[in-house]
């Protein structure tokens, strides 16, 4: 069975607080967009794993998508399988690809064995794998609080935007980038922000996490800057980076022009 698991921005991002046990909590508005891996998984007389296209990090025991089936395996029986993924999301970047591949096997293997688990059993599988994992079981545009785990659905529909996603190729930790933000409660709740129109959520919506990796990486704060130039309603960075995005009303300009390193993804909503 062949599915494409797609990547997602992060529309605002607030860490209002840190946990006892070490996480922040957050809030965000996790958004799918269709830049994708490709993912299939067929039963097979013994256990093979095969990636092609971006290189993943690690041995195969810490692939997320090795991990999900594992997991799995903890309470169904399945067969050894072979899983073939094809890596095209750039690791590292906040757009949550890893956390997209380790929920799309859970879906396929519950598909594909027949195991009639629900979305909500899925989704409490894929809280075990990582903090974004969940969203991406049933990968609609959500308000996110908590660890970034607890989702609220929200009407909001980017029809008609196209987006352009810039990886500049620098690689920041997670960890790394919550460890140096600190948290605050912010003024305004996330559906309020996201019922104002997009051009105005250039003055009103923030990712926390450019206030501290924007003096430290001056290449982020340009590409965001290149993005409005270019006529971006609104631009961001991603997650906790490095990833920086571009909405754009329509069609997204066709001459932009980045470093021959950089990644550079276009589409519609
Ligand atoms: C920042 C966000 C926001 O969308 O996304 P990405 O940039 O990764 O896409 C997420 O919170 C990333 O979630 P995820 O990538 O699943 O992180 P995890 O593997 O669970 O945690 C990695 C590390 O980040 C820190 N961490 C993570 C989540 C959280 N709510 N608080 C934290 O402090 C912890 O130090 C943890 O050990
Ligand atoms: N299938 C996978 N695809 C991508 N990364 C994976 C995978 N399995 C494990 N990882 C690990 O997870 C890390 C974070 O990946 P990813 O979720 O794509 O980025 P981000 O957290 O920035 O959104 C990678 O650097 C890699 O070490």
């Amino acid at each position: 069975m062949l599915d494409f698991p797609n990547a997602k921005i992060n529309l605002g991002l607030y860490i209002t607080s840190k946990r006892p046990d070490g996480f922040h909590n957050l809030q965000s508005c996790f958004y799918p967009v269709k830049w994708c891996d490709a993912l299939e998984i067929l039963p097979s007389k013994e256990e093979r794993f095969d990636i092609t296209g971006l290189s993943v990090p690690g041995k195969l025991e810490t692939n997320l998508c090795y991990k999900a089936y594992k997991l799995l395996q903890q309470d169904f029986k399945l067969p050894p399988v072979h899983m073939h993924l094809h890596k095209v999301i750039p690791m590292g970047a906040g757009l949550g690809g890893g956390s997209s591949d380790a929920a799309f096997t859970l879906r396929i293997l519950n598909k594909l064995f027949e195991l009639d688990l629900n979305a909500d059993t899925l989704e409490e599988y894929a809280r075990k794998l990582g903090s974004d994992c969940a969203f991406f079981v049933r990968n609609k545009p959500v308000v996110v609080s908590e660890k970034g785990d607890i989702f609220q659905p929200v009407a909001l529909d980017l029809k008609g935007y196209s987006c352009v996603i810039v990886h500049p190729g620098i690689h920041i930790s997670t960890a790394e980038a919550y460890g140096n933000v600190v948290p605050e409660e912010p003024s305004c709740g996330m559906e309020i922000l996201l019922k104002q129109e997009v051009p105005v959520w250039k003055n009103i919506l923030e990712n926390d996490f450019e206030k501290v990796l924007f003096p430290k990486y001056p290449e982020l704060p340009k590409v965001k800057e290149k993005l409005y130039d270019a006529g971006a309603a609104y631009a961001s960075m991603t997650g906790s980076g490095s990833a920086v995005f571009g909405l754009f009303k329509g069609d997204a300009p066709t001459d932009l022009v980045f470093p021959n390193h950089y990644i550079v993804w276009q589409g519609l909503f």
